[in-house]
């Protein structure tokens, strides 16, 4: 792939003087403009991106634009979708587009059609999900799978704990679903608890087949299972693998049967659309499934197809690398008000910080720019009860996203409506903040006392000017999700694309898992330990010591 430093192009310096001559631009002042809500807002089906409350004007975006021209976005989104090796450093496409192509049309990965094999695991899917989703399939003393347990971490994990909680209004509620991905052997004893041997269906979901948590997890489960069952027969109606590793799956002891495999070509943090989405399919039934891709799915064509000033994903790209490298936010919170979707956040916390939390350039020089923000978030209204008032009122700018449906699925009296007066409410307040003659107004009408006024009056002013994305959704459906998932994903490749890193490697994560293993084997007896800096010697030494009892 090329290698474009974003710094360099002549977007990056107009974007430079764009942000010392509107240095001063208020959002506020922004929203008078003549139909700037007509112009800053994108629909697609019943989504509605709403980009007004942002300090960006006709000039910024228009560069920002050109900012995506210049680093040649065109051609990465073409490159992407085409099955081009993209992810370079491991030398991969990066596909997981075509998991949810609906489109009919092939799509070629190095001269071959990829549909028919994408095909031929979602069928297999479907048999199984229909069997688990209908209790029609037995474990081994003839009863219905009623609990399952996915063993998985990282992308193996979040996406289907994201999506299952997110479409719980769709799930087969006769069904239990646990989700165990921390080694920390709580998580499984836990889950187990709630489980009996003869109901439960494990999937054990990981890419490599090979990662310590899950692999020391998928073992005890085992364990646990075999004490009960006490025949090693019993294994294939209890367990099933998402892996595209399929020798290390036969020799965990899996009936190649009982696996379902996805490829190199997609990314961990992007497998929810692949087999690592089977239980998301045996929780909400097949159908929900292909909805869910279906949606992704339409989202990838508006991205492909649409002109960048129209295009959702690039836009809340350019507005969060305007936001990033002109305005230096260093995060973003990702606020649903939906309490399904109470895991969003930390599932695009991997989806973006994984993604773009490099450093290096993709000619592998150290970048002279801020890549990545950090991503977090909790549901509203509950965030605003802990940790809103730094955003309203601390030093940091966090341009944040807010999310919401505007059906509940579970409408109790007024309940949504409050939900969705706070949702209102909390963007006019971050762009209009509180000025000091409302403050003093206020106070003085309150009948407080001019010295008790001048104590408090700075403290109840606002600033505002706080950016915010708002997008509505007509109701959480497994389509509207699937949509709001790939806007996400698009969004973080955008960036990496002008950010000029690569966003689909996580080298970041081994040299921790490295030092781990080797730390392993030093942790069994009682010898003091000295092969590490003081600092690490103390602690395992300090630790062997309070092991003790
Ligand atoms: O699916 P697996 O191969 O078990 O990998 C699980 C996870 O672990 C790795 O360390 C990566 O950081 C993640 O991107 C990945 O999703």
């Amino acid at each position: 792939m090329y290698s474009i430093n974003p710094s360099k192009t002549d977007a990056w310096s107009r974007l430079t003087q764009l942000a010392s001559t509107y240095k001063d631009l208020r959002i506020t002042d922004l929203l008078e403009e003549n139909e700037r809500f007509e112009r800053y807002s994108l629909t697609l089906e019943d989504m509605l991106l709403d980009f007004s409350k942002n300090r960006v004007n006709d000039d910024i975006l228009k560069a920002l634009r050109d900012l995506a021209e210049e680093t040649e976005l065109h051609a990465a989104i073409e490159s992407m979708f085409a099955g081009k090796r993209i992810n370079e450093t491991e030398n991969r496409a990066v596909l997981h587009t075509a998991l949810r192509n609906q489109s009919g049309h092939a799509v070629y990965f190095e001269g071959e059609d990829v549909m028919p094999e994408i095909k031929a695991v979602l069928n297999q899917m479907k048999s199984f999900a229909d069997q688990i989703y209908q209790q029609k399939w037995l474990g081994y003393t003839g009863k219905p799978i009623k609990s399952l347990v996915n063993i998985g971490i990282g992308g193996s994990d979040l996406g289907p704990v994201m999506v299952t909680e997110a479409l719980k209004a769709y799930q087969n509620r006769n069904l239990e679903i646990h989700f165990v991905s921390n080694v920390d052997g709580t998580h499984l004893a836990e889950a187990l608890a709630k489980c009996d041997p003869e109901t439960t269906l494990f999937f054990i979901a990981s890419k490599t087949f090979t990662t310590q948590e899950t692999m020391t997890n998928a073992h005890s489960a085992r364990d646990w299972f075999l004490t009960q069952a006490k025949d090693q027969a019993a294994v294939a109606k209890h367990f099933v693998a998402l892996s595209t590793n399929a020798e290390a799956v036969t020799e965990f002891g899996i009936d190649p049967k009982n696996m379902f495999a996805f490829w190199d070509w997609v990314g961990g943090r992007y497998s929810l659309w692949s087999a690592i989405g089977l239980p998301i399919a045996c929780a909400i039934g097949f159908e929900n499934f292909e909805k869910l891709l279906g949606g992704a799915f339409a989202m990838d064509e508006h991205f492909r197809h649409s002109m960048f000033d129209r295009n959702m994903p690039v836009i809340l790209a350019l507005i969060g690398i305007w936001n990033t490298n002109f305005l230096g936010a260093s995060s973003e919170a990702i606020l649903p008000y939906n309490q399904y979707m109470h895991r969003f956040a930390a599932y695009f916390q991997q989806g973006n910080m994984e993604s773009n939390g490099k450093y290096v350039s993709r000619s592998g020089e150290k970048v002279n720019y801020t890549t990545g923000p950090i991503i977090w978030g909790e549901p509203g209204t509950n965030g605003q009860h802990a940790f809103y008032q730094l955003i309203h009122q601390g030093t940091h700018l966090i341009p944040c996203d807010f999310i919401a449906p505007a059906i509940s699925q579970n409408p109790i009296g007024d309940h949504h409506e409050k939900l969705l007066s706070n949702f209102f409410a909390q963007t006019e307040a971050l762009a209009k903040g509180k000025s000091e003659q409302e403050v003093l107004s206020e106070l003085k009408a309150s009948g407080m006392s001019e010295a008790e006024i001048e104590k408090v009056l700075p403290h109840k002013v606002f600033e505002g000017n706080r950016p915010t994305n708002s997008i509505l959704i007509k109701k959480l459906t497994p389509r509207s999700l699937g949509m709001l998932i790939a806007l996400y994903e698009h969004k973080i490749f955008v960036q990496g694309v002008i950010w000029n890193i690569f966003s689909f490697d996580q080298w970041g994560v081994e040299l921790g898992k490295v030092l781990a293993k080797k730390i392993l084997p030093e942790l069994s007896g009682d010898e003091e330990v000295s092969s590490h800096d003081g600092s690490t010697n103390g602690l395992i030494n300090a630790y062997k010591k309070m092991r003790k009892g």
